[in-house]
């Protein structure tokens, strides 16, 4: 047992889009990052006298620092012949980038200590009532605050054992929790029951949780997530063929901000570039800024009357250019590099301002269909969202926790920010789902409650009187390791 009470929490939930930071008792992260990390090559090679007292080169530890913004190329130091130290801590599932599969938990660990240096965390001093006397006294020192993840129990036992190594080796955490998101969102809404659907960057999650218990049966994942539709955009401004006779406005595809910004570079610098994951998350940013633009329409409440954004049965000259539509008013959005998309001339255009649509189409259009999905996975599937909660509640046999599911559904992550989402799943499952079951969807007004319930929930929990003798101490992992340690979570 820990008794750290007289020291708050230090909490983190580290997703694939964002990382977010602060302390455990307070309403919401105080450091939000991107998820991911520079490595700085910068004087790799260092000379040192080995054991014999000949000179031998030696790598020097790589250092990493935070990517605050992606509006510029990574600094020089970040580069090598092959490839830029950019590493993105969890790689969505849709990336086409070339990295590697694996989590690397030297840059998660670099990434909290980026964010311990954001909030001065080894600040001893910081935290202590009354004013520091000595300025001898040093500011730096191991953390003492117990540290509570967020984890997503798709990853996997050995990466969550990976996770408390680096709290306890790495970071020299004193002691340290694991939950899983979705019982932490479940936390931050107060229902300890709830089926949590979670519509985040690299997919969308749906997950019971029991009694505070994240049910393994019937967690399915999609792969429709903000990424996704991200892609998917991306993919319609580069695709000549769905333009007809108006021109295609990024036939060489979508131009990042970095690129706009480092016209001289040189040409090896930007070819890494292009390959890698900064590029992705550069173009998603792009992307991102375009799907949330004020031209996107609010979901409808039911099904749509209309066909699904870009399906294949539309007329064939519905793409033309019609002169008579043009009015003063028509929707437009301005690319970064000032290409100039008309939004309401074009079928595909105003196909593009009912985006969010597809998260609920059964079917999708063609184009989309040779990413068929690869994952051997049979939970991980490109169902829509409706589909999807279906799907899940199928796994659960017992009815009545079906049902006491079916009325507590909470809907949050960050791309559960489209106008309307709400309304949209709960007529959507109203109509796929028994009539006897009566469904409720819960969500927040509030955006900050949908981005960061995990990390909110997590808040609360660290904060609980009944929740400290949950601590796995620095002593019991030192006993039992970190396998052994991580059964403490389940008991
Ligand atoms: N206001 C918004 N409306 C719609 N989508 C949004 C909004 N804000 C962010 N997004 C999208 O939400 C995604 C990020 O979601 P979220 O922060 O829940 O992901 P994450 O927790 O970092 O990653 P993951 O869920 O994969 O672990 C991004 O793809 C972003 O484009």
């Amino acid at each position: 047992m820990y008794c750290g009470d007289e020291t708050g929490a230090y909490v983190g939930d580290v997703g694939s889009h964002t990382a977010r930071f602060g302390y455990g008792g307070e309403d919401c992260p105080k450091v939000v990052l991107p998820s991911a990390v520079y490595r700085h090559y910068g004087g790799t090679v260092d000379y040192n006298n080995d054991d014999e007292g000949s000179r031998v080169k030696k790598r020097k530890a790589a250092k990493y620092s935070a990517p605050v913004s992606l509006l510029n190329a990574p600094p020089d130091d970040c580069f090598t012949e092959n490839e830029v130290g950019f590493i993105p801590i969890y790689n969505s599932m849709n990336s086409n980038a070339k990295s590697s599969p694996d989590v690397d938990t030297e840059a998660l660990a670099a990434l909290w200590e980026c964010s311990y240096q954001s909030l001065a965390v080894r600040d001893r001093k910081k935290h202590t009532v009354g004013p520091r006397h000595d300025p001898n006294d040093t500011i730096e020192g191991p953390i003492d605050h117990p540290l509570l993840a967020s984890i997503d129990p798709h990853r996997g036992e050995k990466h969550h054992a990976s996770i408390l190594e680096m709290f306890f080796e790495s970071l020299s955490a004193p002691a340290a929790y694991l939950a899983p998101s979705a019982t932490l969102s479940a936390f931050s809404f107060g229902r300890p029951t709830a089926l949590v659907v979670d519509v985040g960057h690299s997919s969308a999650r749906v997950t019971p949780v029991m009694d505070g218990y994240t049910l393994k049966f019937g967690s399915v994942q999609s792969q429709r997530g903000g990424d996704w539709l991200a892609r998917v955009q991306e993919k319609v401004l580069a695709c000549n063929d769905l333009w007809g006779d108006a021109p295609c406005p990024c036939p060489d595809g979508v131009m990042p901000r970095y690129m706009l910004r480092n016209k001289d570079d040189n040409l090896l610098k930007l070819k890494i570039l292009k390959e890698s994951s900064f590029h992705d998350m550069s173009v998603h940013q792009v992307m991102y800024e375009m799907m949330t633009g004020s031209h996107v329409l609010p979901l409808e409440e039911e099904e749509s009357s209309l066909p699904a954004p870009f399906s294949d049965n539309d007329s064939d000259d519905s793409n033309a250019v019609e002169d008579e539509e043009v009015d003063e008013d028509e929707p437009m959005y301005v690319l970064p590099d000032g290409t100039r998309l008309d939004l309401g001339l074009t079928k595909t255009g105003k196909d593009l301002r009912r985006l969010p649509e597809l998260f609920f189409s059964e079917s999708l259009p063609t184009f989309l269909q040779t990413d068929t999905n690869t994952n051997s996975d049979e939970n991980i599937t490109t169902q829509p969202l409706h589909q999807l909660v279906q799907h899940s509640l199928s796994q659960i046999l017992d009815a009545d926790i079906r049902k006491e599911l079916i009325s507590n559904i909470i809907l949050t992550g960050s791309s559960s920010l489209f106008t309307g989402m709400d309304k949209r799943l709960s007529s959507e499952l109203s109509r796929i789902l028994p009539s006897m079951y009566k469904n409720k969807v819960i969500s927040s007004k509030n955006s900050v409650e949908n981005r960061y319930s995990a990390w909110i929930g997590g808040s609360i929990l660290s904060s609980l009187g009944s929740f400290q003798q949950m601590w796995l101490s620095r002593r019991e992992y030192d006993e039992c390791g970190s396998f052994l340690g991580l059964q403490k979570f389940h008991s």
